[in-house]
């Protein structure tokens, strides 16, 4: 047999061995710091998924975006504010195995945009202290990230 042959079989093995990951979803989450200190965290409206938990204000990257692209989109449609790439410092990420998907979501933290947030998709916002988040409801991934905002800010 072929040399090529023969790690073509091992690899396949090793690869129905493995556990079968879910899909994997891309989203991009901000951290907006106001000059208090506070963080702006938005409610998911009726209807969707996880329907009233606190969230980090962001969303799914579109086909060919990048991460920092994706956000300044979803802050200017969600919250109708405007930022920058070199306003946005990368933080930490969630990993996080949901039931029917499996979440990646980098975190940034921005302090410095133009316009006052405003919920332009009719979701609940609120300016929360790091110390305060915990008493929030959020969607399990946004968990540790939670903690470490009180730690890092
Ligand atoms: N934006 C955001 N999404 C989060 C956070 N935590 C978390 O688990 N998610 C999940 O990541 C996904 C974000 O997708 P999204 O906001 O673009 O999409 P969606 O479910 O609102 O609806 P859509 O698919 O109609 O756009 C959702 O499944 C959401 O529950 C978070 O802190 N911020």
């Amino acid at each position: 047999m072929a040399a090529g042959a023969d790690k073509g079989a091992s690899d396949a093995q090793t690869a129905a061995g493995r556990p079968q990951a879910a899909r994997l979803v891309l989203v991009v989450a901000c951290a907006l710091v106001d000059p208090d200190g506070r963080v702006l965290m938005t409610r998911r409206p009726e209807g969707k998924p996880m329907a009233g938990l606190w969230e980090f204000p962001g969303g799914k990257l579109e086909p060919g975006e990048t991460p920092e692209a994706a956000l300044i989109r979803e802050l200017r449609e969600e919250l109708g504010i405007e930022t920058w790439g070199s306003c946005l410092a990368p933080l930490t990420f969630a990993s996080h195995a949901y039931d029917s998907f499996h979440l990646l979501m980098p975190l940034f933290v921005c302090r410095k945009w133009r316009g006052t947030p405003a919920a332009r998709e009719g979701q609940a916002m609120r300016w929360v202290r790091p110390e305060a988040l915990r008493d929030l409801p959020m969607p399990a991934a946004d968990v540790p990230l939670a903690a470490m905002l009180r730690d890092l800010l």
